[in-house]
C-alpha cells in the first residue's frame, strides 16, 4: 500500500514492501530540494511508518538524486516574511532527532545522486547511510552564508572527525561516494542497481542486530580529546579570519559546532538552531542567495532562449591565433571533448601556441585534477594548422566566409573593438557573434556573448550551450565599446587615478578597495596588466565616451618616466569615501549599460562584476550591492563629487538620477529599456 502527500512544491511517498520494509522516496525536481511541503510529507511519512504494525524498518531515498538540499527559494520567502519559518527546532530536533533517529524502528539512507545540505542532513540521522560510489555528499551552506541547520555541525564531526568535518563545511567542497566511505560518513557504496535492496537488506539486518544500530549524535569515537578539539578549532578560526575577515558565517559555525563538543550534541543543536535563524537575515545570506539565483539566470534571456530553439551540436572547433587568450580557450574546449584546430601564421608561432595548451593541461596533472592517461587523450583532440597571411581582422572573417560552409559560427573573441565593423566585408552578419573568454581563458568563470543586432538567436542559443558545457558562466549582452563588463569595470582603476592625481594616497586606495573584498587594488592590477595594455584601452573608452570618462595623465607620465608630479594638496579620505568613490562610477556605468539595453538585466551585470572583476559575492554583485545604499544616496554623492572634482565623470546619468528622484531600486527596470535584442 502506498501513502502519499503532495500539497504543492514536491511530495513525499511511501511504499511498504512484503518484507515490512517502507521504502519514503522524496520527489521535487529538479534536484529533489527539500520545500516545506517536503518536509512536512516526510514527517508524517515517518509517523505513519513509526505506527504501522506491519512495518519493521525504514529505508529513505530520492529516486536517482537523493536530495540537494533546503529548496533556497524557500530562503527568499522566509527572509521576506512572505512564508512563515518552521518553528525552530522543528526540523533538526522534533523530526530528525526525536522522531527519525530515536525511532525504535532502524532507518537506512539510500544515497544516489546528491546528498547536499538538508538532504545530508536527513541521511546522517538515519541509522546508516549506504550510497553509488558517483554520489556527492556535502555541505554547500557557507557559500549561502548560512550553516548546516538540521544538526549538520554537530553529527558530521562524530562521524567523521572534528578536522575533516571542518574542512568540508568551511570550503563547501562535496565527497564523492568512495570517498565517504573511506571518511565513515556512509558505511557501504554499491551500484545505482543495488542500492534500495541493499539498503532494504542492511536496515533489517540492523533490526535483527547482525549490524550496528548507531545514533550518529551520540557517537564519541571519532572525535578527538578535548585537548585536540581545542587546537583544531583555534587553528580553524586563524584560517576563517585570515581567509575572509569580511565574513561572519564561517566563525559561527565554528562556534557551533565547539558548543557541541564542550557542551554536548542537544546544546549543541539548540545553538545551531539559533545561529542559523539569525544568519538567514544578514546582508551576506541575502547578497549570496541572489548570486545563487542570479548565476543561474544568465541563461535565460528574453526575446532569445524563450523561442523554442535547440541548440546545434559542435563538433568542431577552429580557433585562429594561438597566443594568451586562443591558447587559453583551446584548453577550456578540449577539456569538454570539443575537437580544436589551432591556426597560426607560421610553425614557430604554432608550435608556440600548441606548448601553451600542453603547458595549461600540465598544471593539472601536476595538480592531481587530471592523469597521464586522460591528459594525452585530451591533448590528442587538439590539431595544429599553419594559414598564411593572417591579416587584419575583417579581412580574416571575409576569408572565412569563403571557406567555412555556412553553418559555421563566426565568433570573435574581440574585448573591445566593434562586432560590426568586424563583420564589415562579409554578408554573413547572422552567424558574427562575440565570444569574450577573460584571461586565464581555461580558468576564469564568466563568458560574455556579444551579440549585434543582426546576429541570428540560433546562434546565441548555439554559442550559450557551448558555454555550459565548458562550464562557464555565460552572459548574453548588446554591442558597445568595452561590451558590459569591461565598460563597467572601467571606472574602477579611473576613479583611483583621479583620487591620486589630487593627492590621495595610492596605498591607502589599494588597501580600502582590498578590505572592501577585491582580490586586489586598482593599481596592482594596473601593474598586473601592464601600463601598455592599460593606455591603449583606456585611449579606446576616453574616445568613444569622452563625457563620461576621466582622461588620466598619470599613467602616461609614468610611462615616460617622469615621476616629477609633486602634489601639495594631500587629499583626506577614510576608506568608506574611497570605496565609495572608485565603486559609484561604477555603478554609474553599470547604469549606463542597463539604460542603453546592452544588458538585459542587472543581475547579469551582478555576475558580470563578481565572476569577471571579483567583486565580493557576499556583497551580492555591483547592483544588488547599490541597491542596499539607495539610489538616492549614491545619486547625491556622484553629484557632489561632479561639483568638486570632474564634472563628467561623475555626473550621474540619466537612469541613475530618475532613480534617485523616484528612489526607485537601480536593479528594476521601470519601464523597459529599449533593449537591443
Ligand atoms: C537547513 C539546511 O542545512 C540548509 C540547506 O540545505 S541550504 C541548501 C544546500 N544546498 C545547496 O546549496 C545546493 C545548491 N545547488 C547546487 O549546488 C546545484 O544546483 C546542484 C549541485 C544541486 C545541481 O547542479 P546542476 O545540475 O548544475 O543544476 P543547477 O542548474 O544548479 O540547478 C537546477 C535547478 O535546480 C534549482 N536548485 C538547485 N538546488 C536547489 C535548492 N537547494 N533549492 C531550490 N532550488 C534549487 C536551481 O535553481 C535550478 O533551477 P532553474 O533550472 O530554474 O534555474
Amino acid at each position: 500500500m502506498g501513502s502519499n502527500n503532495n500539497n504543492g512544491r514536491g511530495r513525499t511517498v511511501m511504499e511498504v514492501g512484503a518484507d515490512g520494509v517502507a521504502i519514503i522516496t522524496i520527489i521535487n525536481p529538479p534536484v529533489n530540494s527539500l520545500s516545506l511541503d517536503v518536509l512536512q510529507g516526510l514527517k508524517e511519512c515517518y509517523e505513519q511508518a513509526l505506527q504501522r504494525d506491519d512495518v519493521k524498518a525504514i529505508v529513505v531515498t530520492g529516486n536517482g538524486k537523493f536530495s540537494g538540499g533546503f529548496d533556497i527559494t524557500a530562503f527568499g520567502g522566509m527572509q521576506g516574511g512572505k512564508i512563515a519559518p518552521p518553528k525552530p527546532g522543528f526540523m533538526s530536533v522534533e523530526v530528525l532527532t526525536d522522531t527519525v533517529e530515536a525511532a525504535r524502528k532502524p532507518s537506512v539512507a539510500a544515497i544516489d545522486g546528491l546528498a547536499l545540505g538538508g538532504g545530508l542532513e536527513v541521511a546522517m540521522a538515519c541509522h546508516s547511510r549506504i550510497s553509488t560510489p558517483s554520489a556527492q555528499l556535502g555541505f554547500p551552506e557557507l557559500r549561502l552564508g548560512v550553516i548546516p541547520g538540521f544538526g549538520g555541525t554537530q553529527r558530521l564531526p562524530r562521524l567523521v572527525g572534528l578536522s575533516k568535518a571542518l574542512e568540508m563545511m568551511l570550503t563547501s567542497r562535496p565527497v564523492k561516494g568512495e570517498e565517504a566511505h573511506d571518511l565513515g560518513l556512509v558505511d557501504a557504496t554499491v551500484s545505482p542497481d543495488e542500492l534500495i535492496n541493499t539498503a532494504r537488506q542492511w536496515a533489517l539486518d540492523i533490526l535483527e542486530a547482525k549490524r550496528p544500530w548507531v545514533k550518529s549524535l551520540y557517537k564519541t569515537d571519532k572525535i578527538e580529546p578535548l585537548g585536540e578539539a581545542r587546537e583544531i578549532l583555534k587553528f580553524a578560526r586563524t584560517q576563517a579570519r585570515k581567509q575572509a575577515p569580511n565574513l561572519e558565517h564561517p566563525i559561527v559555525c565554528i562556534n557551533v559546532v565547539e558548543e557541541g563538543i564542550v557542551s554536548g550534541p542537544r546544546a549543541g543543536l539548540w545553538k545551531e538552531v539559533e545561529a542559523f535563524q539569525g544568519l538567514l537575515h544578514s546582508d551576506t545570506c541575502k547578497s549570496l542567495i541572489h548570486i545563487f539565483f542570479a548565476q543561474r539566470g544568465t541563461s535565460r534571456v528574453p526575446g532569445i532562449t524563450d523561442r523554442g530553439l535547440v541548440p546545434r551540436r559542435i563538433s568542431k572547433v577552429a580557433i585562429l591565433g594561438g597566443g594568451l587568450m586562443g591558447s587559453g580557450i583551446a584548453t577550456a574546449l578540449i577539456l569538454s571533448n570539443y575537437p580544436v584546430v589551432l591556426k597560426e601564421v607560421n610553425e614557430n608561432f604554432l608550435q608556440a601556441g600548441v606548448g601553451r595548451v600542453r603547458a595549461n593541461l600540465q598544471s593539472r596533472v601536476k595538480k592531481g585534477k587530471m592523469n597521464e592517461e586522460k591528459f594525452l587523450k585530451t591533448l590528442s583532440l587538439l590539431k595544429g594548422a599553419v594559414i598564411e597571411n593572417a591579416s587584419l581582422k575583417q579581412q580574416i572573417f571575409s576569408d572565412l566566409e569563403k571557406y567555412c560552409p555556412p553553418h559555421c559560427i563566426l565568433a570573435s573573441n574581440t574585448s573591445t573593438i566593434d562586432l560590426n565593423l568586424i563583420g564589415e566585408k562579409t554578408r554573413s552578419h547572422d552567424r558574427i557573434i562575440g565570444a569574450h573568454f577573460f584571461s586565464p581563458a581555461h580558468i576564469m568563470p564568466l563568458l560574455e556573448i556579444v551579440h549585434t543586432e543582426k546576429t541570428s538567436p540560433q546562434v546565441i542559443v548555439d554559442l550559450l550551450d557551448v558555454g555550459k558545457k565548458i562550464k562557464k558562466t555565460p552572459i548574453v549582452v548588446g554591442n558597445c565599446t568595452g561590451f558590459a563588463v569591461n565598460r563597467m569595470f572601467f571606472p574602477y582603476t579611473q576613479a583611483a587615478l583621479l583620487l591620486v592625481e589630487r593627492g590621495a594616497d595610492l596605498y591607502q586606495i589599494d588597501r580600502a578597495v582590498t578590505k572592501f573584498g577585491m582580490p586586489m587594488g586598482p593599481f596592482r592590477l594596473c601593474d598586473l596588466v601592464g601600463f601598455g595594455v592599460a593606455t591603449a584601452t583606456g585611449t579606446q573608452f576616453v574616445e568613444n565616451f569622452p563625457e563620461s570618462t576621466y582622461k588620466s595623465m598619470l599613467i602616461p607620465i609614468m610611462q615616460e618616466d617622469k615621476r616629477a608630479g609633486r602634489i601639495s594638496i594631500l587629499m583626506k579620505l577614510s576608506d568608506k569615501d574611497i570605496v565609495e568613490m572608485v565603486f559609484f562610477p561604477m555603478v554609474n556605468d553599470a547604469c549606463r549599460v542597463l539604460a542603453e539595453g546592452i544588458a538585459v538585466k542587472a543581475s547579469d551585470l551582478d555576475i558580470a562584476a563578481v565572476m569577471g572583476m571579483g567583486f565580493p559575492p557576499y556583497r551580492g554583485g555591483i547592483m544588488f550591492w547599490a541597491d542596499s545604499l539607495g539610489s538616492k544616496y549614491i545619486c547625491s554623492k556622484l553629484e557632489e563629487w561632479s561639483n568638486v572634482y570632474h564634472g563628467g565623470f561623475f555626473k550621474p546619468c540619466a537612469y541613475l538620477a530618475e532613480r534617485a528622484t523616484k528612489g526607485a531600486l537601480l536593479s528594476t527596470l521601470v519601464e523597459r529599456a529599449k533593449s537591443r535584442l
